[in-house]
């Protein structure tokens, strides 16, 4: 039957259960600094729990047989609104790291962002690459020369793979980096109190390979001058700078109002992602869901709309779109997703009746997390009468009012 719902292994049914098993497969102080956030962690909190105060208002007899989940990210074609934010340093979870990441986004057919605190080159990563987009995110730094290599080495990475035994350019079909995702809600650091009480830090010898290549970063967080963020960024160098630096998309991440949607909006930019970093920068501020629905009375139609922060479910994807979203990206479900492959066994078969076991299966884990969201999702669409995910909108949900009643949107 078509429509069965698929069975997962390893104990784990939803991206829950995925955080519990892969927390409990990481060290104390890696886990705290994935999992946790800023200060007293209200926003990480709000940031999940605001999705709870809406109720999806689903409608019957719709006639779901040709549901279609699929949408365009980035000018690709993607299966579902999901990708996957950029996130530090995956080889704290995972010995795999990005490249098991971008081998499980490659196979769903979904977008990835890298960070550029990858501990990968973007190259190894990018080599996993199928039809699907990634971005390159770049945080902005004092040293201007680490940033435009960076771009360089994401612009140069032409594509070309041996296929059938010939070299093929596969730039034209879509593949590789899209866009540029400049880190805007980063001037400093935010206070996270885990990384002080566990004195937080990289493996000696742990490197940035694309920011800082051949540098030994395990004292980033004391400053060395030629990482420092760049304190002094406004919006017109920024932009001028980043359009004569790359012919990729720009678009900007860590946006918290409608006066700055208006400002990426009003200097050009190509996108934005309305996040508030996972809760790890200041502390305190909305959920990035309660934002969105400040910014897309102004901004729908005139700048794709991203948003990130506490998506955990594919009914938060089906209500960050139904509230204007054109596109969700979570950070965290990787990092569970690669935690959770430390303990996932693969057996490959070498014969027709022999098989090997291998172990830290990174890939298989952050397919887990995709494909709990898909089938979420996709099963959302399904029971709310949604064919095609243009047609999820407002009078799909209810805000659930503190006394009750549900009021319409
Ligand atoms: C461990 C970790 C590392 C992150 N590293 C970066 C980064 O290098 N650059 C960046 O722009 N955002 C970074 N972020 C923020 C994510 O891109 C994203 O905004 C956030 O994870 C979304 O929240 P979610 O984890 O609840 O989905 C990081 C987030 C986490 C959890
Ligand atoms: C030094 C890496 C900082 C990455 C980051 O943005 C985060 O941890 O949230």
């Amino acid at each position: 039957m078509a429509n069965r719902q698929r069975k997962y292994d390893n104990q784990v049914y939803c991206i829950k259960d995925l955080e519990i098993l892969g927390s409990a497969n990481m060290l104390k102080s890696y886990r705290e600094y994935y999992n946790e956030g800023a200060m007293d962690l209200i926003t990480l909190r709000e940031n999940e729990t605001a999705y709870d105060r809406y109720r999806i208002r689903p409608r019957v007899l719709r006639n779901i047989s040709d549901l279609d989940t699929a949408t365009t990210i980035f000018g690709t074609k993607v299966k579902f609104p999901f990708g996957f934010s950029p996130t530090a340093m995956h080889t704290l979870a995972h010995p795999e790291g990005e490249v098991a990441t971008s081998k499980a986004a490659a196979v769903a057919n979904i977008p990835m962002g890298l960070s550029n605190y990858s501990t990968i080159k973007l190259e190894d990563v990018i080599a996993e690459r199928r039809d699907n987009p990634y971005a390159m995110q770049v945080s902005l730094l004092k040293n201007k020369d680490a940033m435009i290599q960076l771009i360089r080495r994401a612009e140069s990475v032409y594509f070309s793979k041996v296929c059938s035994k010939q070299l093929i350019n596969t730039r034209d079909s879509g593949a590789g980096f899209k866009a540029l995702l400049l880190t805007l809600d980063v001037p400093y650091l935010g206070r996270r109190l885990n990384e002080f009480r566990n004195d937080f830090g990289v493996p000696k010898g742990m490197e940035y390979p694309n920011l800082f290549p051949g540098v030994d970063v395990t004292n980033l967080e004391d400053g060395q001058e030629s990482m420092a963020y760049d304190d002094c960024a406004d919006w017109a160098g920024v932009m001028e700078f980043f359009r004569k630096h790359t012919k990729l998309d720009i678009w900007g991440k860590g946006i918290y109002t409608v006066q700055d949607a208006e400002l990426a909006i009003e200097h050009g930019m190509d996108g934005i992602i309305i996040s508030n970093h996972g809760g790890r920068q200041l502390d305190s501020v909305p959920a990035s869901l309660d934002v969105l629905r400040e910014i897309v009375p102004v901004a729908k139609g005139r700048i794709p709309i991203a948003i990130d922060g506490g998506i955990r479910r594919g009914t938060d994807i089906f209500k960050a779109l139904a509230l204007g979203a054109d596109f969700c990206f979570a950070g965290r479900p990787a990092i569970w997703g690669l935690a959770v492959g430390r303990s996932i066994q693969s057996k490959i078969y070498i014969t027709l009746t022999r098989f090997t076991t291998i172990k830290y299966n990174g890939q298989k884990g952050v397919e887990l997390a995709i494909n709990l969201l898909y089938d979420e999702f996709k099963t959302t669409m399904a029971l709310a009468g949604c064919r095609s995910v243009t047609e999820i909108g407002k009078e799909y949900l209810s805000l659930l009012q503190p006394t009750g009643v549900l009021s319409k949107l």
